[in-house]
């Protein structure tokens, strides 16, 4: 104590002076933009070859975009756009990206807005009084396309629009937007529009109108999954840029890489790895990253992962999952949906909860089953059916701990729970 407060730096003094492990963390983070992307070579070039003819003015063909996450598709795509504008200022002409995100700009018009705004940079056009700014909300959508498209004209050129995560655009507002806008160039004589879809979803266009679908996926690229050489590979360039030279242990990246290849090959994930490994070997002041700090990190993205899942989910599926608590603390290592019912109406009548019927509970359970919170698998019980059986995997103190941070479920009432009627009424 009496140490803080003498030196001038006072309590953050020791994260200052521990400069044995990072140069640089920033470019471990997601929003760090790599200028090289090894083993993306063939998707770079295939969207440069697609998007050359908007450099001569022509208008390139649509393009649509799949990969598992973390496959380098916003990456590679947001390069070959930089790399586009900057040849285009070089020739001459004119062309132009906006880059939308459509978790976030997920209605019609907003994303017409979003495009609309994205070309009204008024130090291009000093003396154009003619551009109005949208507004994010109120006007009629009509109106909102109308100005766009009286921008694209006044514009001119060639507007490349990526909508990334464009399956979210779709599951929100359905197929308009994407129908409009792939129309748009036979209204427009002076401007063309090319779009770039991204998606890690490929069955959101079961959800499109053929004609939409059709024009949309003129052209498709497919971003396949890195293996572990090739994570490494990734991992070792940035690691270069990030680390203090040798702070790293041989067998960190390496098994930063596999650990990441195991799950589906997400250089997202691999990266998160290693900089949280550097993280924890920074906080305890060790002298230099090593594989135990990689096993650590692992164990702490799991459970933060879990942790977030778990607390944003609705409160009956909070009581679904703690009558799954009360059965594991019964001593029952696996239960039946049956088993996880009967508990589930205690709780929810305790506590005045709606109580659900089976079959929703049932829902409940394959939902927190998909998010990997709990196992399950069905099982045949011969004549008196097939019934599903449910386990965890991991530790369920966090998940408690989670789970009743919900008020609902935070209740004195809950201590009152009979466990030992229940236990009799399994027996
Ligand atoms: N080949 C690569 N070289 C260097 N870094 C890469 C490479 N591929 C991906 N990354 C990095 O991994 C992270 C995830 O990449 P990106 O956002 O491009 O993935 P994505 O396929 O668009 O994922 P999502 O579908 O989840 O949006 C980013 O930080 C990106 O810089």
């Amino acid at each position: 104590m009496s140490d803080d407060k003498t030196s001038p730096m006072g309590l953050f003094k020791k994260y200052l002076t521990n400069r044995r492990i990072f140069k640089n963390r920033e470019v471990l983070r997601h929003n760090y933009r790599p200028q090289i992307l090894p083993h993306r070579k063939p998707q770079i070039d295939e969207i440069a070859s697609i998007l050359a003819p908007a450099l001569t003015n022509e208008t390139p063909s649509n393009i649509l975009i799949y990969g598992k996450t973390g496959t380098g598709k916003t990456a590679s795509v947001r390069y070959v756009g930089t790399e586009l504008e900057n040849a285009s200022a070089l020739a001459g002409t004119k062309c132009k990206i906006v880059h939308l995100n459509c978790e976030v700009i997920d209605t019609q018009y907003r994303v017409l807005a979003q495009i609309a705004n994205g070309l009204d940079n008024a130090d291009e056009h000093p003396s154009d009084s003619t551009r109005s700014h949208i507004p994010m909300t109120g006007w009629p959508t009509d109106q909102v396309y109308m100005e766009l498209k009286n921008q694209l004209e006044s514009s001119g050129g060639v507007m490349v629009i990526i909508l990334d995560e464009i399956d979210k655009l779709v599951k929100k507002s359905g197929d308009d937007t994407l129908y409009n806008l792939t129309r748009i160039n036979s209204d427009l004589k002076f401007a063309k529009v090319s779009i770039i879809g991204i998606s890690n979803d490929l069955r959101f266009t079961d959800f499109l109108d053929p004609r939409v679908l059709s024009s949309l996926s003129e052209e498709e690229i497919v971003f396949p999954p890195y293996n572990a050489p090739q994570l490494c590979d990734i991992l070792q360039q940035r690691a270069e840029m990030a680390f203090v030279e040798g702070a790293l242990d041989e067998t960190v990246i390496p098994l930063c890489a596999a650990l990441a290849a195991q799950e589906h090959g997400d250089a997202r994930r691999a990266l998160d790895l290693l900089r949280v490994s550097g993280e924890l070997a920074d906080r305890e002041n060790a002298s230099g990253v090593a594989e135990k700090h990689v096993r650590m990190a692992q164990e702490k993205i799991e459970t933060d992962s879990m942790v977030e899942c778990i607390s944003t989910l609705p409160t009956q599926s909070k009581a679904v999952l703690y009558a799954m608590l009360i059965l594991e603390q019964m001593g029952k290592r696996i239960f039946t949906s049956g088993e996880v019912t009967v508990v589930y109406r205690e709780i929810a009548r305790i506590i005045d909860l709606d109580v659900l019927t089976h079959r929703r509970i049932t829902d409940l359970i394959s939902e927190l089953n998909m998010l990997g919170v709990i196992n399950t698998r069905v099982i045949s019980r011969g004549r008196y059916g097939r019934t599903k059986e449910m386990w965890f995997d991991a530790a369920t103190s966090k998940i408690e701990e989670v789970v009743t941070r919900d008020p609902r479920l935070d209740d004195e009432r809950l201590k009152k729970l009979d466990v030992n009627r229940l236990r009799a009424m399994f027996r």
